[in-house]
């Protein structure tokens, strides 16, 4: 009997590893059905307006095994490209996936304002195919290993886009070297820091010694430090609103609470500091990103100098800076309401300007939503209602219908939406269509207008909060690819939230 067995075993060994094998075959496949709306791993994606970094192209993205395996120009093509899978996108537009430097998730604590999964469908419905995710407005907020650990816990399976993690500088923990590389070595891709009141009572504001401290810590791991560049200059202004001579619900009101000299005196202060990230400078290897710029004056002065100067300096604005001007912002009408204010057409034609001359590098969401009653669309005041613009969704559109009096070309969409801020966010393998990258990729119709309204498919979690409801806008999304995973079509996303969470190493 028992030689029997022995002179079986090697049968059952063999036969055990084909059962294995092909469990796990099975199960891996399943998966990938669930994580793709197409059928199969290898494909091609054809279209008369490829966006890559040496300009657009008519041709072919060949995608293996979710990388860009090849790209192929029309007037190149023969007999030997062997096509197989060709999903043709005819004259829509194929362009490296949207990176979003600056998005409030608000996941695990506060998830009733957006929440993971609503947030990255969004994201992936207006493709985008990263984000990284800001460290305040979720609770606890991100400033150490255990509550960076509590982030990914909250992201397990309920990401639909790739997301990546800012850590915070706070009072806390800036002096605490140790703290701060515990943070960093846990994967934060950098920090944030406040130079006011965030609004947010457990991420208090820094001032200049906190962030020269975090410079210097960040400077060994080249990683960036993003600041909220406004400093409270007179907090006891007095509006006259306990009197009614200012009405609360007058954006008026609201823009003189927060005026451009705030923006201008805490860049005035980080100037100073990035003078440490030259070449030679005891923070060399740190970058400092002045995050949401609406000033377009003083502030975008001094950053320019700086930068002249040879500091390790970016800036980013928003699309609702471009898009708004206080002028057209109605009483009452709080879903305008952000921090720094959006302010005059003439400051908004001027960030244009410096959009389209290079002074700004990048454009961000700062999707930073809350509930209808936090935004206090019932009154209207402006005072008392959450600072923060709700538009994940749409900021491709937004770009592109707003830029359009500007002559905004594709590639700069590209530039300014994926290819810098990866870089900002150390993603080596994201941000452009290019052999060896990651087949994050969006296709989108320029010439389809469409109604932002009622019957319109949002994923946001409170549409209405939205400034951009009720406006036309032109730029369609009609599919986003994630690591060669199709997780957007038509309205429709695929079953499983596939997003990976990006940690840096
Ligand atoms: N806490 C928070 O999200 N604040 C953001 N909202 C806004 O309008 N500006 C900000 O910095
Ligand atoms: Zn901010
Ligand atoms: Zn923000």
């Amino acid at each position: 009997m028992e030689a029997l067995l022995l002179r079986l075993l090697p049968l059952l060994t063999l036969l055990l590893s084909f059962l294995v094998f092909f469990y796990f075959q099975d199960s891996s496949t399943l998966n990938q059905k669930q994580c793709s709306l197409l059928p199969y791993q290898h494909y091609w994606i054809a279209s008369k307006r490829i966006v890559t970094p040496q300009g657009v192209i008519s041709g072919l993205v060949e995608v293996k095994e979710g990388k860009i395996a090849s790209i192929v120009k029309e007037e190149d093509k023969d007999e030997k490209t062997k096509l197989e899978n060709v999903i043709d996108y005819g004259e829509a537009v194929v362009m490296p996936g949207l990176i979003d430097v600056h998005a409030h998730l608000d996941d695990p604590g506060r998830s009733e304002w957006e929440g993971f999964p609503s947030g990255t469908k969004a994201a992936a419905a207006g493709g985008i195919t990263t984000l990284v995710d800001m460290p305040l407005n979720s609770f606890p907020s991100t400033v150490s290993r255990e509550t960076l650990e509590l982030k990914l816990k909250a992201a397990e399976s309920r990401i639909y886009v790739d997301v990546g993690f800012w850590g915070g500088l706070v009072p806390e923990n800036a002096f605490n070297k140790s703290a701060l590389e515990d943070l960093l070595n846990a994967g934060a891709l950098g920090l944030k820091s406040f130079m006011c009141p965030s609004g947010i009572n457990d991420f208090p504001m820094t001032n200049s010694s906190h962030i020269k401290e975090g410079l210097s810590v960040l400077a060994k791991y080249r990683r960036p430090l993003l600041v909220h560049a406004e400093k409270q200059l007179d907090p006891e202004a007095n509006l006259g609103v306990e009197d009614g001579s200012n009405d609360a619900r007058s954006y008026s009101t609201y823009l003189m609470t927060r005026p451009p000299s705030w923006e201008e005196a805490a860049i005035k202060d980080l100037v100073t500091l990035t003078k440490d990230t030259r070449i030679g400078a005891p923070a060399e290897g740190a970058h400092l990103h002045i995050v949401h710029l609406s000033d377009s004056s003083s502030s975008l002065d001094l950053i320019k100098e700086a930068k002249s100067g040879g500091d390790s300096l970016t800036v980013e604005t928003c699309p609702h800076y471009l898009a708004f001007s206080a002028e057209e912002i109605r009483d009452g009408d709080t879903r305008f309401k952000c921090s720094p204010p959006i302010r005059d057409a003439v400051n908004k034609e001027k960030l244009w300007n410096a959009l389209l001359e290079g002074d700004l590098d990048m454009l961000s969401s700062d999707h930073s939503p809350t509930t209808p009653e936090l935004k206090r669309l019932d009154d209207g005041d402006f005072l008392k209602a959450w600072g923060g613009i709700s538009c994940l969704q749409f900021v491709l559109p937004v770009t592109w219908s707003y830029g359009q009096k500007y002559g905004v070309t594709l590639e700069q969409i590209a530039l300014w939406w994926s290819e810098r801020p990866a870089k900002l966010a150390g993603q080596k393998l994201k941000g452009a269509i290019a052999i060896g990258n990651y087949a994050d990729i969006v296709v989108w119709n320029p010439d389809v207008d469409f109604d932002l309204d009622d019957d319109y498919p949002i994923y946001i979690k409170h549409p209405g909060n939205s400034a951009y409801m009720g406006t036309k806008l032109s730029g369609k999304v009609s599919a986003t690819f994630l690591r060669g995973n199709l997780v957007f079509k038509e309205g429709n996303h695929a079953p499983a939230a596939c997003g990976v969470p990006i940690l840096a190493k």
